[in-house]
């Protein structure tokens, strides 16, 4: 078993990882993440599960180098460029300026992006009520803004591509379109970490689930047995 383990290629390694967040005002900290080690592998679609406040969105910033770790590290084989476009989409600007900007801001050409930009837009579904790609995004509603956000993301492949939420927002065509995307990435040796309250998306996506647990991991093995004993332990699937 662990000659077997040493074939696979590491994409990203959790060592040991605790992340505090300082809360001046109440003169605390927040340790939202406690001591979690864990190594991801090339092809794997790993989802995260936990009650709310548990971590998951914390370790996810904290893989993608958005949160540095109060103690421990974590190590990723390639430039992180993970959530890439979530910081770049602006309210103000329109659906179409804002693939623009998120392409560009994952490091694509103008070419490329004008090559990809209806499948972009046709794959978030925005258009599918009228012309929302010329309006500003302040007028989406919270799930279109996460379908465009998830659309554009996944224009390009990605080494490491972590998703919080996003796939929850669809209707059952997104779902869909969403999964064969997760599994293309995969098959180009990508790694996918999803947060999601549904545990549905996770049980069609991933075959391996971390469980947070107020920031301690609670259980990490396949899918089905992990998700069982958390819906076991929340009394809902
Ligand atoms: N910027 C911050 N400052 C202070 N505390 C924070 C901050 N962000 C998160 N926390 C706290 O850290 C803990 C973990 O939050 P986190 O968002 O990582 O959990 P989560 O599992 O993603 O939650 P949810 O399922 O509700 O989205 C919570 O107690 C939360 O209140």
């Amino acid at each position: 078993m662990a000659e077997r383990q040493d074939e696979r290629t590491p994409t990203v390694v959790v060592d040991g990882v605790h992340v505090s967040y300082p809360v001046p005002a109440r003169r605390e900290t927040v340790h939202a993440v406690r001591g979690v080690s864990f190594a991801a592998y090339e092809g794997e679609a790993i989802g995260l599960v936990g009650t709310n406040g548990s971590g998951k969105s914390t370790l996810l910033r904290a893989i993608a180098g958005l949160q540095p770790p109060t103690r421990g590290r974590v190590y990723t084989r390639s430039n992180p460029s993970l959530l890439g476009v979530n910081a770049a989409l602006m309210g103000d600007l329109t659906g179409e300026r804002n693939v623009i900007l998120g392409g560009l801001a994952m490091g694509m050409s103008r070419r490329e992006i004008r090559a990809r930009y209806a499948d972009i837009v046709a794959f978030s579904g925005i258009d599918e009520k009228g012309d929302f790609a010329s309006l500003p995004m302040r007028t989406y509603s919270s799930g279109m803004g996460a379908r465009l956000r998830f659309a554009i993301a996944a224009a390009r492949s990605h080494d490491v591509l972590l998703i919080d939420e996003a796939l929850a927002t669809g209707d059952a065509r997104f779902q869909r379109r969403s999964r064969e995307r997760i599994a293309e990435l995969r098959a180009q040796a990508g790694t996918v970490f999803l947060v999601s309250h549904g545990n549905a998306a996770i049980r069609a996506s991933c075959d391996r689930v971390l469980w947070l647990e107020a920031g301690e991991l609670l259980m990490d093995g396949p899918a089905d047995e992990v998700l069982d004993a958390y819906e076991a332990h929340t009394g809902k699937p």
